[in-house]
């Protein structure tokens, strides 16, 4: 039967086997393609998927709502098999409904803003580590992601498993290194898999597990490895939690709570080597207010600092497009009617069964509509006055950005991840200037999530720093 969205207007797909992924994954940086779909047909748009399927794009913050809040839209088959194979079947990623709802809330209480508060020297000390580390380096220029990298890690495993990286172990810290680089890659050849891999039935897909691939040799390590942690988990980080479960969310929050951080930093750092004016007043602000308050410095409460960080997730959210699947035909809600192909104006989309939607994230944090017409400039400055937002529906648990999702899979660190990036910010800004090596210039991939790119073609961001 046809898809039910084929008369929503789209690109032209340049090929039948690989569709529009080409030029949505794989452009020579992030966004080139979509941001001019966006542009052309606004936030709802249909493109091809590998081997003729249609995908629903999707930027609307009401049709985010919907998708968000509902039972019926799940991860992808890629997205679930992938996570599956990384965090086990327990982890808060994997499962789903009424036990996923009973884990998140359990997790939750490790997560809340007093609970957070208390992991603040945590964070001061794996900052001062970074300084430490910048000021022994004579090099002109650094790559500054692996240092994030190993801060990052450290702030998880001394938050949540009570242990220093050092107790991680030298083989969870190189394997962890591992996977962090084989997951920065992208390529046709692995965007094809891919799309084989979502055609797969799950226990087949699981077999691959056991494949001696040098990938499948990091994510069984990794999972092993983490197994052995989370088993070393205190009874006061448990939290009455049985040791399955701790186990099971241990290689999750390994990984999910370090990259997304390090790289919300880098790209917030190469903007501000980019914006010299703006990183010289977040400078005296940050040096005023650590002057005035060395030990107990009011991160909450510095406007520059805030609104540093809100654009830097708006213009480089994390997970850029998150891809999910519809349990049973349903239909969507959006805020403005649509023109079809066959003329007919629509103000919801019938979706069927089977249907892949993917939720535009980094499209939906530059809709001009809601943003302006500067949405696709880093501008600090536009969070100072009120809410940049000029949506009705609010979507998100932080500033009205999706870039920790919403709903039922709302990030859980998100809180976390503010502390931390407010902490190393102000320890590096009111310490250090940074400005952009001439050569080597920074371009955004996006892989597992969205990476800064060095010329090399390797993930990083190199940068002068005196
Ligand atoms: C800037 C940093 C971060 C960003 C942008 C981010 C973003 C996200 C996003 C988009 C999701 C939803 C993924 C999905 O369902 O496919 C998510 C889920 C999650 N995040 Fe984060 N994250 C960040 C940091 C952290 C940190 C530091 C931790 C833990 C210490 C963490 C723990 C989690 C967990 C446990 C989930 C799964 C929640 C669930 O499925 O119920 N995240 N995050």
């Amino acid at each position: 039967r046809k898809s039910g969205i084929e008369n929503i207007p789209g690109p032209p797909s340049p090929s039948w086997i690989f569709g529009n992924t080409l030029q949505l994954l794989l452009p020579a940086n992030y966004g080139d393609y979509e941001f001019t779909w966006l542009k052309l047909y606004g936030p709802i748009y249909r493109l091809k998927e590998c081997f003729g399927q249609d995908r629903l794009m999707v930027s609307d913050p009401l049709a985010f709502q919907y998708i968000l809040n509902s039972a019926q839209f799940v991860h992808a088959p890629i997205l679930e098999n992938f996570g599956h194979l990384l965090y086990g079947m327990k982890s808060v990623s994997t499962v789903r409904g009424d036990t996923h709802r009973r884990l998140h809330a359990a997790l939750n209480t490790g997560f809340t803003a007093a609970a957070v508060r208390n992991y603040q020297p945590i964070f001061e000390k794996m900052a001062h580590v970074l300084t430490e580390q910048l000021e022994q380096s004579s090099a002109s220029s650094i790559n500054i992601s692996p240092l994030l990298s190993t801060a990052t890690l450290g702030a998880i495993s001394e938050a949540v498993l009570g242990c220093s990286t050092e107790g991680l172990g030298e083989e969870f810290v190189a394997n962890n290194s591992e996977i962090v680089m084989l997951a920065s890659s992208q390529s046709a050849a692995q965007i094809l898999a891919n799309a084989l891999g979502a055609l797969l039935p799950i226990s087949v897909f699981n077999a691959a597990f056991y494949l001696p691939t040098r990938a499948f040799r990091a994510i069984r390590k990794a999972r092993y490895l983490a197994e052995d942690l989370g088993r070393r988990v205190s009874d006061s980080t448990k939290k009455g939690m049985s040791e399955e479960v701790v186990v099971a969310q241990t290689s999750l929050i390994l990984i999910v709570g370090q990259e997304t951080t390090a790289n919300a930093v880098a790209f917030g750092l190469v903007e501000l080597a980019m914006h010299s004016h703006f990183q010289n007043q977040l400078r005296a602000e940050i040096q005023s207010n650590l002057g005035a308050n060395p030990h107990n410095v009011p991160y909450d409460s510095m406007p520059l600092l805030n609104a540093f960080i809100k654009e830097t997730l708006r213009l480089y959210p994390a997970v850029a497009l998150e891809d999910r699947v519809a349990l049973a035909d349903a239909v969507i809600p959006i805020m403005e009617g649509i023109k079809t192909s066959t003329e007919e104006i629509i103000t919801q989309i019938p979706v069927r069964k089977g249907q892949f939607v993917t939720m535009a994230i980094a499209s939906f944090q530059r809709l001009e509509s809601f943003w302006g017409a500067d949405s696709h400039e880093f501008k600090p400055q536009r969070w100072l006055e009120r809410s940049p937002y000029k949506g009705e529906t609010s979507v998100g648990p932080y500033a009205n950005l999706l870039s920790f999702l919403g709903g039922l899979r709302t990030c859980l660190g998100w809180r976390f991840a503010i502390l931390e990036m407010q902490v190393i910010i102000c320890e590096l800004v009111g310490k250090f200037s940074f400005t952009l090596p001439k050569d080597d210039p920074v371009r955004v991939r996006s892989a597992i999530g969205l990476l800064p790119i060095m010329s090399n073609g390797e993930k990083g961001a190199s940068l002068c720093v005196v």
